[in-house]
């Protein structure tokens, strides 16, 4: 029996237009995906998912995947719950050269569903990793994440950057351009605080809008391009650790956002408490719709604006995890 875990993240900036090509600088935080993964006797797999937003459920699959659930649960809500376990397990079993390798597998997250902390990623990360170390074979953490990548890949229908995967493999600040990702090394500390509506989005749809906007519209191809330089000004700001330029820079990506259909009225009302609580700067994380907002500020005036608005379920500091996927004793 392995345990491993994964962090989430935030977006400090160029999620969406990292899909395009344009660079991304997500941040892994002290949030984790917990993914226990015990081999079985037979071919089947079973996920027990204990605090998963449909109160937990347990799953029962054959080895190729069309068994039936032995829970009373939507149909969809179980393929999409279960998509990505799947496709994990899928790699692991590649991975170690088992194909009929069967698994028990828990999941215990702290990262909400669908609300821009990347918890498909850490969920798929954790589960690679614990898989494969119970079949007796160690990946490193760059090939886990190339697999990661594949299951959103596919479980996104074609449509996935390699940012949250990559992020939450390596931990820290990562920079991804493309196929080109590598982790930035000494980032000044970054007072991430993060407002959440209880809501989520659909990653997929969301992704989808982006796309037809920016095939009917020359306007909305240089939106996205605009996000990619604000990215590489924000690298620099980084870099020098000018967080109020960050902050600055921050607050343009999450107008860019908005134009591109992506933010919504919880996520509008979150950013605007957050400026006018003082915050450096806010935007919206991850694929929107619904979810979280990500402010910067070092002192307690955004957390205060936060727990006054209508809208916002709850409030938390995310400190930057150092750490990527690991081990858990
Ligand atoms: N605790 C969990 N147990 C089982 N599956 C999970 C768990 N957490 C996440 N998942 C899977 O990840 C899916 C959510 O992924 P999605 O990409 O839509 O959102 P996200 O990764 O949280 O946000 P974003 O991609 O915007 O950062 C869930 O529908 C589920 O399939
Ligand atoms: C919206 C998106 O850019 C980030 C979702 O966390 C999608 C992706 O990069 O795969
Ligand atoms: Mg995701």
């Amino acid at each position: 029996m392995v345990t491993s875990s994964a962090p989430g993240k935030v977006y400090l900036f160029g999620e969406h237009a990292v899909v395009y090509g344009e660079p991304a600088v997500p941040c892994a935080i002290e949030r984790r995906a917990r993914v226990t993964a015990e081999r079985r006797g037979d071919d089947k797999l079973r996920v027990n998912a204990t605090d998963l937003t449909l109160d937990g459920f347990t799953v029962e699959y054959d080895g190729d995947a069309t068994g039936t659930p032995d829970v009373d649960v939507a149909e969809p809500l179980l393929e999409e719950g279960m998509g990505y376990v799947n496709e994990a397990v899928e790699q692991a079993r590649d991975a170690a050269d088992a194909p009929d390798a069967g698994f028990d597998v828990t999941i215990e997250s702290a990262i909400p569903l669908g609300a821009g902390l990347g918890s498909s990623a850490a969920v798929v990360i954790a589960a690679i990793d614990a898989a494969t170390r119970e079949l007796g074979v160690e990946l490193d953490a760059a090939e886990i994440a190339d697999r990661a990548y594949r299951v959103e890949y596919e479980v996104q229908d074609g449509q996935a950057s390699r940012a949250d995967t990559f992020c939450s493999a390596m931990g820290g600040a990562v920079r991804v351009e493309g196929d080109d990702c590598r982790r930035i090394e000494d980032v000044p500390n970054l007072p991430f605080v993060v407002g959440y509506d209880g809501g989520s989005g659909d990653t997929g749809a969301l992704v989808a809008g982006v796309r037809d906007l920016r095939e009917e519209y020359d306007f909305a191809a240089d939106t996205v391009a605009a996000i990619g330089d604000v990215v590489r000004r924000g690298e620099q700001a980084l870099a020098a650790g000018d967080l109020e330029e960050l902050g600055e820079l921050m607050d343009f990506n999450h107008g860019l956002l908005s134009a591109l259909g992506v933010s919504s009225r919880t996520l509008d009302a979150m950013v605007w408490a957050a400026r006018e609580g003082d915050a450096l700067g806010a935007k919206l994380t991850g694929a929107g719709g619904g979810g979280c907002i990500v402010a910067l500020d070092p002192d307690d005036g955004t957390e205060t604006a936060l727990r006054y608005t209508q809208g916002c379920e709850s409030v938390f500091r995310a400190e930057l995890d150092t750490e990527g996927v690991r081990v858990e004793p």
